[in-house]
């Protein structure tokens, strides 16, 4: 426990402690008046000599990471037997230039900004240094195998499905031929009409057409590039001496070299050398033109790699936005919420012993504990097993905590679920889920099956348009009956609301049992505080402590009373006592019935948001400046504990 003594006239304030990652404290300050206070926190075990910042405003008297001003360091920390205490030396966080003036507010935006960025970077940055550091290649290595052998599936699937992309890929670089040059349609007309086309052809099925010009003015008309102008027409000189002159020149040194040039060229040259966009209408025109001029002109469907490669584009493309929706789908349906999850080892330390004040429900529940280890032998007098219990009452009345101690009471394996997690996206899934869940159950039978919420599956079919809702109650209504007595599965359900449950699941048979676990009395609160003070050392009697405290709390229920005796012993650390005394208690219980009471803050930010919504109101009320000291708001709110 560590505890830093900071003298102050009034404000709340907030720890930040860079150095211990994801801890922030926040603490109230004594009261108004120059007196000191003691901030404690939880959880300093060590004496840390380095950097412990916080952020005191007194005026504000709220923070929460929002602070304006003077950010203080406590540069030393050392151990005292209290816990670690801070040197009597406070200097401030940011140092200031000399000009500037010494005020708690005056900083200026950029300052404050800094600080801001500071605060919220600086833990950041050392903890991942810190993570660098302790990081090495061989731990690396190891997580990721463990990683990979976790999620192997996946991996595999990811793995193949990259395998077949980078297939397609290379299949599409593979076939892919140099594009023909895209001209205008008025080019195509303008060659025809020119007489420099030698073929057209127009493809089926699309809009394009493709045309080859006449050998010689390929090169004048469209060929940049002096040097390639030359190669193409020592090409076509060669080619045409080959083609008339025979190949008793074809040994002559230079036209050698021109062949391998040409066959070089080839390669890249591509089957059409330009291409351009049909334009509607006019097809009579064109093929007139071509007839008047002479040209070979066809027309062909696309080649079969063309299609193919259009075809897997297409697939491509599609698949694309496809993806996500197919990683939902198959997270979704995949076994992540499989049975076996659900199986829960017998390793429950709740018993009996840990559930007070619910004395009635107790019995009823150890009667099945004993049914089920065979203590009593029901079976000779003809009678049957209960299938289920449903534990009915008030939020916080302990139902869940019965349920855990009738699992670890019976020593059998035992399946918890919230109703909740049957509810699903696709119709059928929560219905398939819960036959899992039931198969494991009859698997390692004798066995118990707790269902929390039950209400969220189990309320009255018929009222809303939910099929799927239905059909996961039909599931469990269906599973519920199909048990065997022999089998030794009881299902216990809880519920805050019995009533909006379908009467067919507490038709006997089913939930035959209903348990109603109450609000505790005072004797029962007593001995709930006496559970819950087992570990909790105090400075007086357990006893007197439980009586003070069950006599103050009417009406509330053991998830009350356990945060209650939690909240002391936070209020007592916090102090920095080794023990909770009565006044942590008494402000513990204050807490639960009232609230914290950050009676300044809420006040500041109410009339901060009724000044927004009705920017009149200050000057009506004659209220324009702020009245830091005034605890009640705008509209005379005052905090129930003030
Ligand atoms: N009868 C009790 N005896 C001891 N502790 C209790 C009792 N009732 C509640 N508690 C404390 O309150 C905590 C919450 O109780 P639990 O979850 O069982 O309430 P619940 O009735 O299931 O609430 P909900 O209906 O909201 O699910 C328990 O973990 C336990 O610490």
């Amino acid at each position: 426990m560590a505890c830093f003594s900071i003298p102050c006239n009034t404000g709340s304030f907030v720890i930040v402690t860079p150095s211990m990652p994801q801890k922030t404290y926040l603490g109230v300050c004594g009261g108004l008046g120059t007196r000191s206070f003691v901030l404690s926190s939880l959880g300093f075990n060590q004496c840390y000599k380095f950097p412990y910042e916080f952020v005191w405003d007194k005026k504000l008297g709220y923070c929460g990471g929002r602070s304006r001003v003077p950010s203080l360091r406590v540069p030393y920390c050392c151990k005292t037997p209290h816990g670690v205490s801070r040197s009597n030396k406070i200097q401030p966080f940011v140092s200031r230039s000399k000009g500037e003036k010494k005020t708690h507010y005056g900083k200026g935006e950029g300052n404050r900004l800094k600080k801001r960025f500071s605060l919220r970077l600086r833990p950041r940055l050392r903890l991942l240094a810190m993570r660098i550091k302790r990081a090495s290649i061989k731990s690396i290595l190891n997580e990721l195998e463990v990683l990979i052998r976790k999620n192997i599936r996946a991996v595999a699937f990811s793995a193949s499905v990259s395998v077949v992309f980078s297939l397609c890929f290379l299949f599409l670089k593979l076939t892919a031929l140099p594009p023909p040059k895209s001209v205008p349609y008025s080019d195509l007309i303008t060659s025809l009409q020119n007489g420099y086309v030698e073929k057209v052809l127009v493809e089926e099925g699309s809009r394009r057409i493709y045309y080859n010009m006449k050998s010689q003015n390929v090169e004048n008309d469209h060929v940049s590039g002096e040097e390639s102008q030359v190669v193409d027409v020592s090409i076509d000189v060669d080619v045409d001496k080959i083609g008339s002159e025979g190949a008793s020149r074809a040994g002559q040194t230079p036209v050698v070299n021109v062949q391998k040039k040409f066959s070089k060229t080839r390669a890249s040259i591509p089957e059409w050398q330009y291409s351009t966009r049909k334009i509607d209408h006019d097809e009579k025109f064109l093929v007139s033109l071509m007839r008047e001029k002479g040209v070979t002109y066809s027309s062909s469907p696309q080649s079969v790699l063309m299609s193919m490669r259009s075809t897997l584009i297409t697939v491509i493309t599609l698949w694309i936005p496809l993806i996500p929706l197919m990683w939902l789908l198959y997270r979704q349906l995949s076994a992540a919420n499989s049975p076996a999850r659900k199986q829960r080892p017998n390793s429950q330390t709740v018993g009996f012993d840990d559930v007070e004040g619910v004395d009635s429900a107790k019995v009823e529940l150890m009667e099945i504990v004993s049914c089920l280890q065979g203590d009593i032998n029901y079976r000779k007098l003809g009678a049957k097993l209960p299938r289920g219990v449903l534990l009915v009452g008030p939020p916080g009345t302990g139902k869940t905590l019965l349920a855990r101690a009738v699992a670890g009471e019976a020593g059998v394996p035992f399946f918890t679920v919230s109703a909740s997690e049957f509810v699903e996206l696709f119709v059928g899934r929560g219905a398939a889920r819960i036959r899992d869940l039931f198969n494991a159950a009859r698997k390692f039978a004798p066995s118990i099956i707790f269902i929390d919420e039950l209400d969220a599956v189990g309320g009255k079919r018929g009222r809303s348009f939910n099929d799927e809702r239905d059909q996961t109650l039909n599931q469990l209504l269906t599973e519920m009956d199909g048990f065997e007595s022999e089998m030794r599965v009881v299902v216990i359900a809880a519920t805050n609301r019995p009533e909006a449950l379908d009467p067919a699941l507490c038709r006997p048979g089913r939930f035959s049992r209903k348990v109603y676990v109450g609000e505790p009395d005072e004797e029962g609160r007593r001995k709930i505080l006496a559970v819950h003070l087992r570990g909790v050392p105090l400075e007086e009697d357990t006893n007197i402590i439980c009586h003070l405290i069950a006599s103050l709390t009417t009406g509330f229920v053991g998830a009350d009373l356990a945060n209650i005796v939690n909240e002391s012993a936070l209020l007592a650390a916090r102090r920095g006592t080794e023990t909770v005394a009565r006044e942590d208690i008494m402000e513990a219980i204050e807490r639960a019935k009232f609230g914290i009471n950050d009676k300044q803050f809420r006040s500041s930010k109410i009339s901060k948001e009724l000044t927004k919504l009705f920017p009149w109101m200050p000057s009506l009320m004659g209220k324009n400046e702020r009245r830091q000291d005034d605890l009640k708001g705008p509209l005379g709110y005052q905090s129930l504990s003030s």
